[in-house]
């Protein structure tokens, strides 16, 4: 379970204190306006930001004493974070080794991580030759393979067009299925992910308003404020 109590960060004009619990398992879909605190929260998390205050913990474990390297974290980010200069399989296999001296079980991980996200025969491209869905593919699999039990997802899809960006929603859940993880995913587009979160938490102004279910979150006192965060994204 993932814990996080009155967590504090101040900057001359923003503050945030969030509080949040996600169940180990779940996937939390994060949305709300532009500029209230999504990314902050994701890299609060993975511990690009350290809170002046509060408690982090992850089963049990608090994560602000640990460099984001030691967290049980891997991060997905919208411009997906590949070496244009890597292929993809070397690209997935720093998700395992950042030397990637990789032994021959590694290499073979790498190969049925990308067989699992669609990417079969795909091993040897580079970034540059491949699709936009195509790379957030294998930025998935990258986090992925890497075995760590929390995927944070920051608006990975967003620069997909719609179809698109739901069959790759899919797939994680596919995915989330196979290996157990718990998954926190800022999203501009809550209807994409409504019916695959178990959780929908709603930020604005640097505080998780709501967390509940999906269903609840969208039919609730929310949903004009949720409609016009989407209309202005
Ligand atoms: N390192 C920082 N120093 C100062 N301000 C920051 C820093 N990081 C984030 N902020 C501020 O925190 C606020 C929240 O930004 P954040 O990126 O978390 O919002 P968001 O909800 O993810 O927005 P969007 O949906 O547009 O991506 C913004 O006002 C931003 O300027």
């Amino acid at each position: 379970m993932l814990v996080i109590e009155n967590c504090r960060l101040t900057w001359p004009d923003f503050t945030a204190d969030y509080t949040l619990a996600v169940p180990a398992g779940h996937l939390c879909a994060v949305i709300g306006p532009s500029g209230g605190g999504k990314t902050t929260l994701l890299h609060m998390i993975a511990g690009f930001e350290r809170p002046e205050s509060g408690t982090l913990t992850f089963d049990g474990q608090n994560l602000l004493p640990l460099e984001p390297a030691k967290r049980p974290a891997a991060i997905v980010f919208q411009d997906h974070n590949l070496f244009p200069h890597l292929s993809a399989a070397q690209n997935v296999g720093l998700g395992l080794r950042p030397s990637l001296r990789l032994s021959a079980d590694e290499k073979r991980l790498v190969g049925e991580m990308l067989d699992a996200v669609g990417l079969d025969g795909f091993e040897g491209r580079k970034p540059g030759e491949m699709s936009g869905g195509q790379r957030q593919r294998v930025a998935l699999a990258r986090a992925l393979v890497s075995g760590r039990p929390l995927i944070l997802l920051d608006e990975p899809f967003s620069s997909l067009d719609p179809a698109l960006r739901r069959d790759m929603i899919l797939l994680v859940d596919t995915l989330r299925r196979k290996r157990p993880v718990t998954i926190v995913m800022t999203i501009h587009t809550p209807e994409d992910v409504a019916d695959v979160a178990d959780q929908m938490a709603f930020v604005a102004d640097g505080r998780v308003v709501a967390s509940g279910k999906p269903a609840d979150i969208l039919t609730s006192a929310l949903a004009p404020r949720i409609a016009a965060a989407v209309s202005n994204s």
